[in-house]
């Protein structure tokens, strides 16, 4: 026996002692040792084992066995932690699950990152995605180039690897976590599901996740309260926002619920003194959805039979605030803008009940440039009638005829998707969701089917014009007036709960005056560009008034002036000495049909 043998050598000594010995001795009698036992397990570990033991008189045994015992002691012991943990909270917490398909989920995902859990060792990194608008209320970095503009003033701003230098986000990672909020322990279990898991079908698709809370007590109401904190602190960032979304991807949008529609976008809520249309009607409008949304009405529609339901037309040539005066009453009401394009080809008529189905108690639906939308009147006696007047058997089966059968089958095709009988079921049938606000945009109000626009489907018409001189004044003083700095909103500053409760005008700063973010970056191109026309109040009415006799009435669209005078952002008197160039020249286009402007801008 090799001397000096540690105390944990002669205690596998003794347990083993003939396979020691015969170790030692270069002989193996064939009785049960670990020795043994490992070299029927790892092919070679025998010669290994005689080979460290006679030249360095060690017993790799030993550390191997020492390490077998650890990791089943590990495991032991994780396995009875498990079993008392799981009895522990069987019997004494509450637990509260949400999958990723709710939108519960990233709420407390960005909560828990900013706040409880931004200790803990484990978390997931992520390079956030950012719209131009929140980089804008955050105190960036100007990112400048080599180059300088021709008359040297300012130097190009560069924006190259913006991804590389944003910020990373961290949110709690994959596994479980342990924090205290307000004092109370919690518990939160952030794992991968598979679809299938609960319908124990065994499908491995793992596109969601669950989170689960859990806390000490018999109530839940802790976790409720943690819950609320998320949903304010995000609501806390995102108030003067207005969130647009669209119906999900397919795949994501056939198991329904409110995973059916995802964010697209958010920005600053349009100021309804951004759009410029008569104000009586603007306010005749707020006044009837105002009184639609009111909780009182809803009861007042269910007493008389009435579906609570509101349906709006605006039509109007293009460029003349249709979409802008929606978003502007999306931001006075704090509704989020579902937008449905029903041209999408993917988008069936059952999905399109399901996505309305899952609309949010109050929220606008928006269905854009509606005549364009290839609804299919479904009228076999139309299309026999056609077929009769276009036989392509008559034709013989030359290659135009046949050409002009597959364009025609291929649009047929396309428009598989949404019938008008199916559009008109879901904006009123049985089943259809009461407490949305319905916007339809068109171009050509002639072109839509009565039934579409009939009283019950379409309640209010706003009819939108080419600009009259006030409202080129209008545009021409919004452009040019001083913007309103908007404070930065705090992010790490969890809101009362109950402020956030109400969804309503009051929620925001006084809409009426507020202005989009002025942005540092903005100011500091200013600056650098020198090219800012100071002007009194006074001289800027004096020059609105001058610019906007040279347009007559009904010419242009809002948007036709507004890109006019965006090319002279920041020069108002330059725009009234050249108005009257342009004027000529876009009369000269509209009055020759062509698109392209040949007037210098
Ligand atoms: N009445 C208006 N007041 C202020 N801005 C307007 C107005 N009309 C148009 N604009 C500006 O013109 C641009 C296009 O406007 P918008 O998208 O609202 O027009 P639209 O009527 O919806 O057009 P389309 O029919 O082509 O969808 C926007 O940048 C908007 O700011």
């Amino acid at each position: 026996m090799a001397k000096g043998r540690t105390g944990f050598g002669s205690i596998i000594e003794n347990a083993f002692p003939e396979t020691l010995g015969d170790a030692l001795n270069g002989t193996s009698t064939g009785g049960f040792s670990p020795t043994t036992l490992l070299e029927s397990l790892i092919p070679g570990y025998g010669a290994i084992q005689k080979f460290v033991l006679f030249n360095f008189g060690f017993d790799v045994t030993i550390l191997v066995t020492l390490g077998a015992i650890a990791w089943i002691a590990s495991r032991l012991g994780r396995c009875i932690w498990d079993v008392i943990w799981s009895a522990v909270s069987d019997a004494w917490m509450s637990e509260i699950s949400v999958t990723s398909r709710d939108e519960i989920h990233m709420h407390l995902i960005h909560f828990l990152g900013h706040q409880s859990i931004s200790t803990s060792r484990r978390l997931m990194a992520e390079t956030p995605t950012k719209s131009a608008w929140q980089l804008d209320s955050e105190a960036t970095e100007i990112p400048q180039s080599t180059m300088v503009s021709a008359a040297g003033t300012a130097r190009y701003l560069n924006f190259s690897n913006q991804d590389a230098k944003s910020v990373p986000r961290f949110t709690p990672a994959i596994g479980s976590h342990n924090f205290w909020h307000k004092g109370v322990f919690f518990r939160l279990r952030r794992k991968e599901v598979s679809m299938f898991e609960d319908g124990g079908f065994g499908a491995t698709i793992k596109d969601q996740e669950k989170l689960t809370l859990s806390c000490f007590g018999r109530s839940t109401k802790p976790i409720k309260q943690l819950i609320e904190d998320a949903k304010a602190h995000y609501h806390q960032g995102h108030r003067q926002k207005t969130i647009i979304k669209r119906p999900a991807p397919k795949d994501m949008r056939r198991y329904g619920g409110r995973g059916s529609w995802i964010k697209i976008a958010e920005r600053p809520c349009r100021p309804m003194n951004t759009v410029v249309l008569d104000t009586e009607r603007k306010f005749q409008v707020l006044d009837d959805i105002n009184g639609y949304l009111n909780p009182e009405t809803a009861r007042w529609y269910a007493n008389r039979g009435i579906p609570y339901r509101r349906g709006y037309l605006f039509h109007g040539p293009p460029g003349t605030g249709k979409t802008s005066l929606t978003f502007a009453i999306a931001g006075v009401f704090g509704l989020d803008i579902h937008v449905v394009s029903l041209l999408e080809p993917t988008l069936t008529e059952e999905e399109l009940g399901m996505l309305f189905t899952n609309l949010p108690a109050r929220c606008i639906v928006l269905l854009e440039d509606i005549d364009t939308a290839g609804l299919m009147r479904n009228d076999p006696a139309a299309d026999e009638e056609a077929s009769k007047s276009n036989p392509v058997e008559d034709k013989g089966l030359d290659v135009r005829t046949l050409t002009r059968a597959l364009k025609k089958a291929n649009e047929d095709d396309r428009k598989q998707g949404i019938s008008l009988s199916g559009l008109l079921n879901v904006i009123d049938g049985v089943a259809s969701h009461e407490g949305r606000v319905l916007v339809m945009t068109t171009n050509h109000p002639e072109k839509l089917d009565k039934a579409l626009i009939r009283d019950g489907r379409i309640d209010y018409q706003i009819e939108f014009g080419n600009t009259t001189e006030l409202q080129v004044q209008e545009l021409f003083k919004r452009m040019y007036a001083a913007d309103v700095p908007q404070p930065n909103i705090d992010f790490n500053t969890p809101a009362s709960p109950l402020k956030n409760k109400n969804i309503n005008v009051a929620e925001g700063t006084d809409l009426e005056q507020s202005s989009p973010p002025t942005s540092t970056m903005a100011k500091v191109c200013d600056e650098k560009a020198g090219n800012v026309e100071a002007n009194s109040p006074e001289e800027l009415i004096e020059l609105a008034k001058a610019f906007a006799a040279y347009i007559p009435d009904d010419l242009l669209s809002p948007a036709e002036v507004q890109g006019f005078l965006l090319k002279k952002k920041r020069e108002p008197r330059k725009a009234v000495a050249e108005v009257e160039e342009w004027v000529e020249g876009m009369k000269e286009l509209k009055s020759s049909g062509g698109k392209v402007a040949k007037v210098r801008q």
